[in-house]
Parts: C-alpha cells; structure tokens; sequence
C-alpha cells in the first residue's frame, strides 16, 4: 500500500462550503445561550413536562450543527434536556427528537398525532411530492399495497440476477494500485445499477442530464434559502423535478405496454390484493422518489462499509474467507443468510453512519413524546443517526465492533428501536431487503477480486446530505487478492 501517497491524499484540505457550515456550527455552540424557554405550557394538571430549547444565533440557528456536528450536538442536547428538546433550524422551530423510547414514540404512531407527509412536506416536498414516504394514514396504507408487489421475494431475487452483470463490470473498472475517491465511484457504479434494475437498461442521451437532476432534487431540500430565487438550490431542485417528471411520463405507454421485470414495468403492472393499481402520475411519482430513496442510502452504505473493512483488516479477511467459502462469484438473494459476518459488518456500519440520518414528522394534534408536552404544529427532527451513537443503549458507540450484533451480546436488543436505520412501522423502509442485498453483493464481489486498507487514524470529515456522508470523498487503494 503506498501509504504515503494515501495520507497525503485523506490530509486533503476539506472543501470551502463544508469548512464555512463547520465554522459556522462552531460559532453557534461557542455563542452565549440566549432565549432558553419552554416550547410551550403543558395544560395545567396535565402532569407533562414542557419541551425546553432554545433558538440559536439569529437566522440560521442551529442548522450547520444538525448537519454538520450531528453526534456532538446531539449528545450535548440530550445530556442538557433530555430526549426531546427544540431549536432553531431550517428556517423555522424543530423539535429535536433523541433515543430509542422516544423515537419510538413518533414512529409507531399508537394515537395518529405524527404526520410524515407534513414532516417531510416542510423539508423535500416541491421535489419529491406525493412519493410514498409523503402520504398518512389511509392514503399511505393504501399506496403501499400495491408498491410491495414490487418488493416481494420473488421480484428481488430476479433484480439481484440482473444486477449482477452491471456489479461485476462496475467493480473491475475501479482503479486498482493507486488511491482514488471511492464515494464518487460507488455512486456512478449505484446509479447503473438502478438505471438497470429500476428503469430497465439504458438511460439513454439523457443519462447525465438524469444523474444530475437526481443530484438537484435531493440538494433542494437542504437549501438555506427556501424560496424560488434564480440559481438557488431550491430553484434547481424545481427544475429538476419538472424535468424527471417530464423524463418518466414519456416512458409510461411502453412500460405499460412491456412484460419487462424491471422495477419501473412492475410499477406499471402492480396490483394489490384487492386489485388496487396505481395511475400514470402515481408511477411517475413513487420513480422519482424511489430512485431517490434508493440512491445515496446505498452508495453511502456501501462506501462506509468499504472504509470500515479497510480500516480493520481483520473483519475484511473475515469477510472473505466467508465470500470465499460460499463458492460463489456473485450472490443470489437466498445467499445472503449463508454470510453472517457480512451482515454483521453490514449492521455495524448502519449502526455507525445510518445514511437517513434524520426524519421528519409534525404533530397534527397536541401530544406528548417521554412525558413531554408537544403542541399541535410542531415540526420534529427524529435523529435516528446520532440516537444509534449514544450511551447506554451502544457500548463504546464510536467503535467499529461488529460483534456487538452477534448471538451472546446482541446490543441492538437493549430496546427494540435502538437499532433502527430503517426506520419502523408503516413507514419502514420498504427498500430494506432491496438495499441490503445491492450493498452486500457488491461487497462480495470486492471481496473476492480487492483488498485495500485505510490508515487506522483517518477519521473522514463528515458532511450530511440526506445524512452523514464523507465529505472528501473516502479515498483508497485496491489490490488485487
Ligand atoms: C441502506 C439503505 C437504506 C436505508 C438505510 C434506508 C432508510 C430508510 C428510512 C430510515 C426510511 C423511513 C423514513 C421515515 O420513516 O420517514 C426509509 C423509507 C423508505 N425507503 Fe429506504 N433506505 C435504504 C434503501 C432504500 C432502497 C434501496 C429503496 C428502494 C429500492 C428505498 C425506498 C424507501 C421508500 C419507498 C421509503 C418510504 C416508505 C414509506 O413511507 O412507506 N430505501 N428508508
């Protein structure tokens, strides 16, 4: 390994926009705490708590921290109010919400009070409207029938066949003795393969035209400036959306017209049990916002597992040795239980850097979340990310130890949303088994053919997009086994 030539590349200067968020995430928790008060009063003899916060440096608030100090921040909160406390960010008052008995109360949802469509509208709604995860109740219930039509066994078993030849491929054309940023590379390797499996071949001319609205729609939402001004990010993310939306309506009449088993075809042809099937706009709508969904969860997940193997050889031989053992140059879908130290490792690395680092619901009524009073209209942060960091649920949660998830430790059982990546109950991710099986065949097929290591002291600066992402674009070098 030219370590040198390794170190001089992660000693990379961190770029501009993500030193100025930093600086300016430093500032804020440096600044002299102002405005501490109570979020509201909880009616009296209601015995409730009331949820305490406080704004922030004016205008920006504590956005930059959210994003950018995520872990830190959050950790900080918690130890000064508890799970659920409130703060200036976004443009607006969020709620911040902390640890698994919390967590789980937003998202199980027992008395209807937490609304995802509102949650999210604030957040992503001009660009991803009317995608699955924006819908409650009944409607939601219903859009869900016919998209798990789409995610049976059957269907991923074909998907994992046909991703395989475009992994094998991805994975051979990655440099081999000199380092390079892995992100960017795993993110065009997880566009091909989506381009494969979800559309159904090639996109065409339009591929980079495609890639980039991808890119704009999901920035969109994490615009400062939340307003449709010329050469914005939010005026980007609209053009972008109007563009997919234009790029996926044209296709419709052949979809409709094929037997393809692509995921877009199969949306076509979905129908639930009751015989429900979605229109032309729903198809159009849940593509972009699957693609979406779909994207940078895996090319995060993968990246950080590539880093993680890298930095503790002993779990990556670990890995291969099973690779090895199972005989096999690519995975099926019924492989996957045949590897248990891949999905450890698998775990761990959700565990350390789940890629949706927070979601976002509103309270459509006055409630209560941990003994605390939450009033009606309140937008909630879910850290889910910075949750799977804390004491006592992990022990020694910085470290990368995937036996924490073996039989005899089972950390993850110390409360049943103390692990949750995927989120949980209706709005659980419906691309779960979709993503694990992307993330570990492409692992095994690097197993296999690479072998790479990563300084034991790079700790990459992590930057947040629609969650924690390494913000130099992870460099490395492979070998050949
Ligand atoms: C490692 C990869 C992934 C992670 C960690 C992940 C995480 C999540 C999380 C936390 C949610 C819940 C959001 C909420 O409650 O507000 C979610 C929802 C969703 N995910 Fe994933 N996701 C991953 C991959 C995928 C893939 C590959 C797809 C599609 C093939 C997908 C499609 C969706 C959809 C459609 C929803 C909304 C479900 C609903 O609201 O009913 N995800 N995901």
């Amino acid at each position: 390994m030219t370590e040198r030539l390794l170190t001089r590349l992660t000693d990379q200067p961190i770029p501009v926009g993500v030193r100025a968020r930093r600086a300016a995430a430093a500032a804020a928790r440096r600044a002299p705490e102002r405005g501490v008060r109570a979020l509201a009063q909880p009616p009296a003899g209601s015995g409730l708590q009331p949820v305490m916060g406080d704004p922030g440096p004016p205008g920006v608030g504590y956005t930059f921290n959210l994003l950018q100090d995520t872990i830190a921040f959050s950790r900080d909160r918690y130890a000064r109010y508890g799970s659920v406390s409130w703060l200036g960010g976004f443009g607006t008052q969020v709620a911040l919400v902390l640890g698994p008995s919390a967590i789980e109360t937003v998202l199980a949802n027992r008395d209807g009070a937490f609304s995802s469509q509102q949650g999210w509208n604030y957040l992503i709604g001009p660009f991803f409207e009317r995608g699955v995860m924006l819908m409650d109740f009944e409607e939601h219930r219903h859009h869900r029938r016919i998209m798990q039509q789409a995610f049976k066994r059957d269907r991923l078993n074909v998907y994992q066949e046909n991703m395989t030849p475009t992994i094998a491929r991805g994975v051979e054309r990655l440099p081999v003795g000199r380092a390079f940023p892995l992100l960017p590379a795993i993110k065009q390797l997880t566009l091909d393969i989506a381009t494969e499996v979800f559309v159904g071949g090639e996109l065409g001319p339009e591929a980079d035209r495609v890639n980039e609205a991808f890119i704009e729609t999901v920035v969109a939402g994490q615009a400062v400036v939340r307003a449709d001004v010329p050469g914005g990010r939010w005026h980007k993310g609209l053009r972008s959306r109007r563009y997919l939306e234009q790029y996926f309506r044209g296709q419709i009449a052949t979809k409709r017209a094929s037997d393809g088993d692509d995921l877009f075809s199969v949306l076509c042809r979905a129908e639930s049990e009751d015989g429900e099937r979605f229109s032309d706009a729903d198809i159009v709508n849940h593509m972009i916002f699957l693609m979406m969904a779909a994207h940078d969860t895996s090319t995060i997940t993968t990246t950080m597992m590539v880093h993680y193997l890298g930095q503790h050889p002993e779990w990556q031989e670990r890995l291969r040795e099973e690779s090895v053992a199972l005989g096999k140059e690519a995975i099926g879908y019924d492989d996957l239980d045949a590897l248990p130290a891949m999905d450890l490792a698998f775990r761990e690395t959700l565990r350390m850097n789940g890629p949706v680092g927070i979601v976002a619901r509103r309270t459509l009524t006055d409630t209560e979340i941990d003994g605390r009073f939450v009033p009606q209209g309140t937008l909630l942060a879910v850290g889910l990310y910075p949750s799977q960091r804390m004491e006592p649920w992990w022990s020694d949660p910085d470290r990368f130890d995937p036996e924490r998830f073996a039989e005899g430790r089972r950390e993850d059982l110390s409360h049943k949303y103390a692990w949750a990546p995927f989120g949980g109950n209706v709005h659980k991710c419906i691309g779960m088994h979709f993503g694990g099986m992307e993330v570990k065949a492409i692992l095994h097929r690097l197993l296999l053919t690479r072998r790479w290591s990563v300084p034991a002291s790079y700790d990459p600066v992590i930057d947040f997009g629609t969650g924690p992402f390494p913000a130099d674009g992870l460099p490395v070098e492979l070998r050949p086994v």
